[in-house]
C-alpha cells in the first residue's frame, strides 16, 4: 500500500454525477494531491473546539428526535447516528446556519438515498441513461448540488449580513430576499461563493479550483464522512445495547474522567480510551470498506527482485478478511472485545508492561498516549514501545499509504465527542418492541443486528 500511490480513477457517469468529475474521491493521486493537502490542513487545523461544541449542541437535541416507548425513548440506532453525524459535519463544513437550514432534512434524505443508489448505477459499463431509474438518480444528484449551492449562499449571507449569531428570524429574512441571488447574478454569485469558501476553509493559494469544484468536493466530503461515521456510530450503539456489561464500563470511564463536569470537555474526550477502543472494535467487526484497492498507474511496481506488478494492475486488499485473521487478533476474533485495543503495550524486551494509569480502563499495560499519535511508535523514557493494535498495519479502517483517509482524526474526535455526551446522559437498551436477533441491512449492504433501541436517562 505504501509503495503504490494510486487507486484506479473512477470514470463511471454515476460516480461523476454524485461526486463531480474532479472529485478528490475518484481522481488520480496527481490531481487529488493538492486537494488532499488543503483539506487535511482544514480538518486537522484549529477546529477541534468547534467540532466538540457542535457535537454537544447536537446531542442536546437528541430527545427531540425520539418517540415515547414502552420503557423509554424509542430510537433507531442507524437513523440517530446518521442524523447526529450529518448535523455536526454539516455545521463544520457549511457553518452554523446549517443547523437551522430549512432544507437540511431534504439534503440529508437525498445524501443517503444517493449513497444507496450510487454503487448500483456505477456497476453498469454502459450507463443506462434511458431508464426511469437512472433519470431519477440523476435528478437526485442535480438537486443535491442545488442544495449545496443554497446552503453556501445562506452561510455567506449570514456571515456578511448577520454576524455570527444565526437566528430563525434572520433565516426567514434571507429566504424572503432570495430572489436577489436568482436574477442574473449567477456568475458573480459563483465567484463570491468560491472566494468565501476558500477563505473560510483557509486553503488560499494551494487550492486550484473553481466554484463548481468546491461545491462538488464539499458534497463528496459530506457524503463520505456521513456514510462512514453513521455506520460505525450505529454499530457502537447496537453493540452497547446488546452488551450491558461493556456499556457499564463506558459509563464508569465517562464518570471517572469527567468527574462532575457536564458536558465532557475536549481534554476529557482525549482521555476516553475505552470509548475509542469500542469504536475501533466495532469498526473491526464491521468495516466501512470491505475492499481497498491500489495500483501504480504509470510505472511497474517492484515488490521484490522476483515480484513485479505491472503498471495499471490492481492490487486488492480484503479488509474484512484481515480483520478476522486469528493470527493477528487471536482466537476470540469473532467476539466483540474492545479490551484487545488496550492490551498491546510491551516493553522493548517483549515482556508485557504493568503501567499504572489513573484511568482503570487503560491500566492493562496501556500508557496514556492520546490516539492522535497512533501510527508513530511512541517511546516513553526510551524503555517502552507502543504497539497499539490501532496502529497495527493490519487494521485498515482508514486505509493506508498516499490515499489514506485524511479525516481520521476529525472522525475519531467527532464520534468520541458525540458518544461521550450521549452516554454521559443516557444508557441504551435493546428495544422491547423488537426481537433482539432480527437483522437489518444498512446502506452499505452490511448485516446488522436489530437497530431499534431505547434511550433511558441515567440517574447520576
Ligand atoms: C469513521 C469514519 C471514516 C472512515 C472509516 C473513513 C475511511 C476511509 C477510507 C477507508 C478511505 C480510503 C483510503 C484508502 O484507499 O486507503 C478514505 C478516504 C478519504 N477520507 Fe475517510 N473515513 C472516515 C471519515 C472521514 C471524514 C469525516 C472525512 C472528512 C471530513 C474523510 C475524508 C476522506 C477523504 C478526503 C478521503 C479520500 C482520500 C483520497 O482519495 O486521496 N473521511 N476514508
Amino acid at each position: 500500500m505504501a509503495l503504490s500511490k494510486d487507486r484506479v480513477p473512477a470514470t463511471r457517469t454515476a460516480l461523476e454525477l454524485a461526486f463531480g468529475k474532479e472529485s478528490i474521491f475518484i481522481s488520480t493521486y496527481k490531481k487529488a494531491r493538492k486537494k488532499r493537502f488543503s483539506l487535511h490542513r482544514v480538518l486537522n487545523g484549529n477546529i477541534v473546539e468547534k467540532l466538540h461544541s457542535i457535537s454537544i449542541q447536537v446531542c442536546n437535541q437528541v430527545d427531540k428526535w425520539t418517540t415515547p416507548g414502552l420503557s423509554g425513548m424509542e430510537l433507531d440506532a442507524q437513523v440517530l447516528s446518521q442524523h447526529m453525524v450529518f448535523s455536526v459535519l454539516g455545521a463544520i463544513l457549511f457553518g452554523d446556519s446549517f443547523l437551522v437550514w430549512p432544507s437540511a432534512e431534504e439534503f440529508e434524505k437525498l445524501l443517503f438515498m444517493i449513497s444507496e443508489k450510487v454503487c448500483y448505477w456505477a456497476r453498469y459499463p454502459v450507463t443506462p441513461f434511458w431508464t426511469d431509474g437512472f433519470k431519477q438518480y440523476k435528478e437526485m444528484c442535480l438537486r443535491a448540488q442545488g442544495l449545496v449551492e443554497e446552503i453556501l449562499a445562506l452561510s455567506r449571507y449570514m456571515k456578511d449580513k448577520a454576524g455570527t449569531c444565526v437566528t430563525e428570524h434572520k433565516i426567514n429574512q434571507y429566504y424572503e430576499g432570495i430572489s436577489i441571488f436568482s436574477t442574473g447574478t449567477e456568475t458573480k454569485y459563483a465567484e463570491e461563493v468560491w472566494e468565501d469558501t476558500v477563505d473560510s476553509m483557509a486553503v488560499g493559494q494551494d487550492f486550484e479550483a473553481d466554484a463548481q469544484d468546491v461545491h462538488e468536493n464539499l458534497f463528496g466530503t459530506m457524503f463520505h464522512g456521513c456514510r462512514t461515521m453513521a455506520v460505525i456510530m450505529g454499530c457502537v450503539l447496537t453493540r452497547l445495547a446488546q452488551h450491558p456489561e461493556i456499556q457499564d464500563k463506558v459509563h464508569a470511564e465517562i464518570d471517572l474522567v469527567c468527574g462532575g463536569r457536564s458536558p465532557p470537555s475536549t481534554d476529557d474526550i482525549k482521555k476516553m480510551k475505552y470509548l475509542v477502543a469500542i469504536l475501533y472494535e466495532s469498526a473491526r467487526l464491521l468495516p466501512t470498506r470491505h475492499l481497498l484497492q491500489r495500483c501504480a498507474l504509470d510505472h511497474d511496481l517492484k515488490l521484490s527482485p522476483s515480484t513485479i506488478i505491472p503498471a495499471g494492475a490492481v492490487i486488492a486488499l480484503p479488509v474484512k478478511v484481515m480483520n478476522m485473521d486469528v493470527q493477528i487478533w487471536g482466537h476470540d476474533v469473532h467476539e466483540f472485545n474492545p479490551d484487545r485495543f488496550l492490551q498491546s503495550f510491551t516493553a522493548s524486551d517483549g515482556k508485557p508492561l504493568t503501567y499504572k494509569s489513573k484511568n482503570p480502563f487503560c491500566n492493562a499495560q496501556s500508557p496514556d498516549v492520546p490516539w492522535g499519535v497512533e501510527g508513530k511508535r511512541a517511546s516513553l523514557d526510551g524503555k517502552l514501545s507502543s504497539k497499539s493494535l490501532a496502529s497495527n498495519p493490519s487494521l485498515l479502517l482508514f486505509g493506508g499509504g498516499s490515499r489514506s483517509c485524511i479525516g481520521r482524526t476529525f472522525a475519531m474526535t467527532e464520534m468520541t465527542s458525540l458518544l461521550a455526551s450521549l452516554f454521559q446522559r443516557y444508557k441504551v437498551e435493546v428495544s422491547l418492541e423488537e426481537a433482539p436477533d432480527r437483522c437489518n441491512i444498512n446502506i452499505m449492504s452490511q448485516l446488522l443486528p436489530s437497530s431499534k433501541f431505547t434511550l433511558v436517562p441515567r440517574q447520576q
